[in-house]
């Protein structure tokens, strides 16, 4: 439209816009040469004979004006003692180079955006140059006059070394270092990758010529080859006509000779070009089934919606958008949930309902044929404008990003494809393009481009579906969906333990949001438990309400969702020592894992007077590991490394988010003992790189868009969103109902230095109660304590100990109950009597 009224109200015919730009850049870069000239014809003396000149002078040959040297005369003589003398010296050259490119740029019709930044870093980049010479100038005897420095760079330099004094040289060299860096690139990254890329693409021409030379060289043997045996083949001949002939000499009345063996013709060329050929074709299908061998997961079905045929190119693409999962009836999970509750009699307890959850919009999202189109051609272009050929796409519509499968030509190859990755990004204009070469299972290349309109995926989507109200899956957490608007949904006790990065405002929070969601809506509280460390103190929060039901914590602590680092530590010291004492109920009950032990204890098979008990699965949840780490560092980190390395078979599960997905807060020991691991966007690909080993998240689009590695193949999800409403709702849904007394609380950790703890420090409001009953049944047993008190294992297990060093009960005798050293209740209030803390 703007160019439009421009054409229009320029009415001299042959100078449009774009003429004119030519001809303003013309006349800017002359400017610049001119300026140029004169500042490097600079001549010290100039500037006087100029100022002495006359306006009278200037029409009189054999004035002043001869005795300038510069080669612009005087006025040079003035530009350059202002810009060279006054201001920068020499390095006022940058300001010509600046105005010359200024002028390239219009007489090449660019784009100025970049421009800015350019001239900016270029004219701090003058300044410093010749701040930086003033300072040698005027500091350590550079022999110099001030022509490379100029007035203005002497002064400055001046200013800085009476503030900083021999800082001020330290300082310059570091903005000079820093400078330079940035005129390489702003991003050091991309110049890093692009010198990578640059050199691969000469070993690849360098392979090319040598394959060429190669294949030239076999040429010409054959072809001498075929000549020998030509030559060779017509010898024979004539020697054989010879013999004949000598034959027939001989015995000219004989019968005709027996047939001579006929000499192999050498190959022709269409021979030997067809059998290159077919040794070309073996070759590649060999390539091909190597790539297929690459394959980890099994495609979605697909519904093709359209093939697009544009008239422009003969290549059609074809439009697939995935059927996404078959929905539950709104009641099912309920149902269900209802069925299980009653299953397990010890609270009575009812599972959040669907209904909390917000109804996704009705509408869905539209398949944007024209964005597909245009992106197709825009692809298309520039790989035709690279050489390279396209014989099929295929475009799989997701609900963040559309994937286009591009099928290269036999001769094409992929690697090629991905070097113009950047190129391709610039041309779609698109935030956030990721490339996959090749498609695991595929000889084709995948390019992800961004939807215009991105789909919500709500959790009601994914929770109310056949697949996750179906499962069978122990602790099934449903991310959201893939590409293939399938629900991603994997097994917490299988993974074990997840590691999350991402960017601060990326989707982390929401996302652990939709992992506990998922487990509520799946597990009784009997069967998990939450240990929810937040060192930023808000994130959590909301789940405060469910700690009589869900949460697990140190029996000391007040607080259900940790958020100092102190504490955190001892709850992740106190989650090994769990960890080890569930390793000796195991071991004692001779099985494997967790399941099989709460399924033998469930079938009474397990004594309790030996301390088995069942074992709930416990989830870690740790949102912003970062800061536990920079304030207590190993402390924190051994106990998780720990954890991740052997909790699985004891049903502890570890899910650990950071925003600052760097080496000293994902360390070596933390990442190899996390092998699940979630990027949401980050900020760089070397961040990508500690989270996932390879790039890509850099390229996410933010707003749950993730990555999810187990280590066998990447996939991307876009996570299922919940609102903080949601999460509310849920949680004063369980948090109203009576739950358990308190929450499950965690073994005491005991400081191995210390003495036996005071007996009486501490004490339990139970203590005399319990002593009370074990002298009735004359019998120190932890599981008689629970019972009658009705209170957990690990209170129990307590209250013995303090029984024990009392004096009350007799030491741990392995299977059988302690002994119970009191006969009497009589006996018992003496012994409390004498306990004069206790009065
Ligand atoms: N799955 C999603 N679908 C749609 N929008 C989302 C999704 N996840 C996050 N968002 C949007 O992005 C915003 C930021 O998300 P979130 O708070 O989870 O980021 P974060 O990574 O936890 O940030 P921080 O580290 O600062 O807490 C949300 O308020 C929401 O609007």
């Amino acid at each position: 439209m703007a160019k439009n009224n421009l054409n229009t109200s320029t009415n001299t015919p042959g100078l449009d816009a774009n003429r004119k730009k030519e001809i303003i850049g013309i006349i800017i870069m002359s400017i610049a040469v001119l300026l140029g000239l004169s500042i490097f014809s600079y001549n010290a003396g100039d500037y006087q004979y100029a100022r002495s000149i006359s306006f009278i002078d200037l029409f009189n040959p054999d004035a002043n004006s001869r005795l300038v040297q510069n080669w612009l005369g005087p006025v040079g003589a003035y530009l350059s003692h202002y810009l060279v003398h006054s201001l920068f010296g020499y390095t006022s050259i940058i300001l010509a180079l600046i105005i010359g490119y200024h002028g390239w740029h219009t007489f090449r019709r660019r784009d100025f955006k970049d421009l800015g930044w350019l001239t900016v870093l270029s004219i701090w980049g003058m300044i410093l140059l010749s701040t930086f010479i003033g300072w040698l100038t005027t500091n350590a005897d550079f022999p110099d006059d001030s022509i490379w420095s100029g007035a203005a760079g002497i002064a400055i330099a001046q200013v800085l070394y009476n503030i900083t004094n021999i800082g001020s040289i330290i300082i310059l060299s570091v903005l000079m270092l820093v400078t330079m860096l940035m005129f390489v690139d702003r991003d050091l990254q991309k110049t890093i990758d692009s010198v990578k890329l640059w050199i691969e693409n000469i070993q690849e021409k360098m392979e090319e010529r040598r394959a060429a030379r190669q294949l030239r060289k076999e040429e010409k043997a054959k072809e001498r080859e075929k000549r020998l045996a030509e030559k060779r083949a017509a010898k024979a001949q004539k020697k054989s006509e010879k013999e004949e002939e000598e034959e027939l000499k001989k015995q000219p009345i004989s019968e005709t000779k027996d047939e001579k063996e006929p000499v192999k013709p050498a190959p022709s060329i269409d021979e030997l070009v067809e059998k290159s050929e077919e040794e070309d074709q073996k070759k590649r299908e060999k390539e091909q089934s190597e790539v297929k061998t690459l394959d980890t997961r099994q495609r979605a079905s697909l519904e093709k919606e359209e093939e697009i045929d544009d008239e422009e190119d003969d290549i059609e693409v074809s439009v697939y958008v995935g059927k996404g999962d078959e929905q539950a009836d709104e009641k099912d999970l309920d149902k269900l949930n209802k069925e299980k509750a009653k299953e397990v009699p010890v609270i009575k307890y009812k599972f959040p309902t669907v209904d909390l959850l917000d109804p996704p919009p009705s509408e869905g999202n539209e398949v944007d044929l024209e964005e597909i189109k245009e992106n197709k051609r825009i692809i298309l272009d520039k790989l035709k404008r690279h050489k390279i050929e396209i014989v099929g796409i295929n475009a799989i519509v997701g609900p963040t990003v559309t994937l286009y499968e591009l099928e290269p030509a036999p001769d094409v190859k992929i690697s090629k494809i991905e070097s113009y990755s950047n190129d391709l990004k610039m041309a779609t204009a698109s935030k956030g393009l990721r490339m996959i070469s090749p498609i695991p299972g595929k000889s084709a290349v995948g390019i992800e481009v961004p939807n215009t309109t991105r789909e919500t995926v709500y959790i009601k989507q994914v929770l109310n579906t056949k697949k996750f109200v179906e499962t069978d899956f122990v602790l099934p957490v449903a991310f959201g969906k893939t590409i293939e608007n399938e629900v991603f949904m994997i097994d917490l006790t299988k993974m074990p333990h997840l590691l999350i990065a991402g960017a601060t405002g990326s989707g982390k929070s929401v996302g652990i949001n939709t992992i506990i969601t998922c487990l509520l809506y799946k597990c009784h509280p009997d069967n998990l438990k939450f240990v929810m460390i937040d060192p930023k103190k808000i994130e959590l929060s909301l789940y405060r309400n469910i700690q009589n039901h869900f949460l697990a914590m140190l029996p000391d602590s007040d607080e259900p969702i940790i958020t100092d680092t102190s504490k955190a530590q001892d709850t992740l010291e106190s989650l090994c020592k769990e960890m080890d004492e569930r390793y000796d109920l195991l071991k004692m009950a001779m099985v494997r894992d967790i399941k099989s032990y709460n399924e033998k204890y469930k079938t009474g098979e397990l004594d309790e007077e030996l301390g088995h008990r069942h074992l709930p699965y416990i989830v870690v949840i740790i949102d912003e590991l970062a800061d536990l780490m920079m304030t207590a560092g190993k402390q924190i980190e051994e106990p998780i490394a720990r954890l991740a390395q052997l909790a699985r078979a004891i049903g502890i599960h570890l899910v650990v988010a950071t925003q600052r997905p760097s080496v000293n807060v994902i360390t070596g020991t933390i990442k190899a003992n996390f092998p699940a691991r979630i990027a949401y966007q980050v900020a760089s690909k070397v961040d990508s790189r500690t989270i996932l080993d390879q790039g890509g998240a850099d390229q996410l689009i933010g707003m749950g868009d993730m990555l999810f590695n187990n280590g066998t193949g990447m996939i991307r999800i876009q996570n299922a969103f919940v609102s903080t409403e949601e999460v509310e709702k849920i949680n004063s849904f369980i948090g109203q109902q009576a739950g358990y007394k308190e929450p499950f609380h965690l073994p005491i950790i005991k400081d191995d230095t210390s003495e036996i703890p005071d007996p009486l420090e501490d004490i339990d409001e139970y203590f005399e109660a319990a002593a009370k009953l074990v002298i009735l049944h004359q019998q120190g047993s932890v599981s008689l304590l629970q019972r009658k008190l009705k209170i957990g294992y690990n209170r129990a297990g307590r209250i013995i100990d303090q029984l024990f060093n009392a004096g009350i009960v007799g030491p741990y005798q392995g299977s059988t109950a302690r002994d119970v050293l009191i006969q009497d209740e009589d006996e018992l209030q003496e012994l409390l009597d004498n306990l004069d803390e206790y009065d």
